[in-house]
C-alpha cells in the first residue's frame, strides 16, 4: 500500500495551489518532477527529476502521484504516464471545499478551496475544479476536464472529457457539454454544445 506520501508532478502557477492545498491537507509531498527546476521554490520542495526521463527515480518509490499540471491535453498525458507506470493518482481535496459524501470523485483530480460539489455529483478521473466553483447536483464530469474560478454548473450538467469551462461561466440544468468544449470566461450556455465547439457570450455563441 502507499504510504500518505506523494510526488507532485508540475510546480509552478497551478502546481503551487496544489501543492499549498496537498500539504494543508497533510499529504507529505516527499518532491516534485518538472522538466525545469524553477527559480522560485515556495515550499521548499525536494527536486526528484523529470518524469518523462528514462531512469526516473520517483517510479522506483513507493509513492503515489499529485497532478500540478493547468493545461487539460498535457495533463492526461502525464496521467496516463503515471497510472502505465502502475502508480497511484492521488485526488487532492482542499480543506476548505464543501464536497458532498454521496458525490464520486476520480482519481488524480484536484478540488480546490471553496469549491461545492453537491449530492451524487460524478467527477472525473484527472479534473480540476478550480477556487470557489460550484458543481450541483448529479452533474457528470468526463476525465480531464477543467471549471475554471467560480463557473456554476446547475443540477444535472454533462460535461465531456478535457473540457474547460472558464471562469464565472454559468451553465443551465441538464445541459450536455461535449468533449474538448471550450467555454468562455463569463458565458451563460443555455443550449447543448457538440465536441470541439468554443462557445463565448450570453447567450452562449460560437466563435
Ligand atoms: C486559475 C486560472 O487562472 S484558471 C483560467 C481561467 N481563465 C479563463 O477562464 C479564461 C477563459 N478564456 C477565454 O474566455 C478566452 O477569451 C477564449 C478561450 C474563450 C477565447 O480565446 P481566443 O480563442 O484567443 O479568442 P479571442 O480572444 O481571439 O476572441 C475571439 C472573439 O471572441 C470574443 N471573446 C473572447 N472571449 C470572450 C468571452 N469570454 N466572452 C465574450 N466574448 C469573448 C472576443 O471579443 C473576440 O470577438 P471579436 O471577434 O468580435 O473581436
Amino acid at each position: 500500500m502507499y504510504a500518505n506520501q506523494s510526488i507532485l508532478i508540475g510546480y509552478s502557477g497551478h502546481g503551487f495551489v496544489v501543492a499549498e492545498a496537498a500539504l494543508e491537507a497533510g499529504i507529505d509531498i516527499v518532491g516534485y518532477a518538472d522538466r525545469t527546476i524553477p527559480e522560485n521554490n515556495p515550499f521548499g520542495l525536494t527536486y526528484i527529476g523529470v518524469e518523462s526521463n528514462e531512469g526516473f527515480e520517483g517510479w522506483k518509490m513507493d509513492v503515489s502521484f499529485m497532478l500540478g499540471i493547468g493545461d487539460n491535453a498535457l495533463r492526461e498525458k502525464i496521467a496516463r504516464l503515471v497510472v502505465n507506470h502502475n502508480k497511484k493518482l492521488l485526488a487532492v481535496i482542499s480543506k476548505a471545499a464543501s464536497v458532498s459524501k454521496t458525490a464520486k470523485i476520480g482519481d488524480g483530480t484536484f478540488i480546490n478551496r471553496n469549491v461545492s460539489v453537491n449530492a451524487f455529483a460524478e467527477i472525473g478521473n484527472n479534473v480540476i475544479l478550480n477556487t470557489g466553483c460550484i458543481v450541483e447536483h448529479e452533474c457528470v464530469l468526463g476525465d480531464t476536464v477543467h471549471i475554471a474560478p467560480g463557473a456554476v454548473l446547475a443540477g444535472n450538467v454533462t460535461v465531456g472529457e478535457r473540457t474547460f469551462v472558464g471562469a464565472n461561466a454559468v451553465v443551465r440544468q441538464g445541459i450536455y457539454i461535449g468533449k474538448d468544449v471550450v467555454i468562455g470566461a463569463g458565458s451563460v450556455i443555455i443550449n447543448d454544445v457538440p465536441d470541439g465547439m468554443k462557445i463565448v457570450g450570453n447567450p452562449g455563441k460560437y466563435i
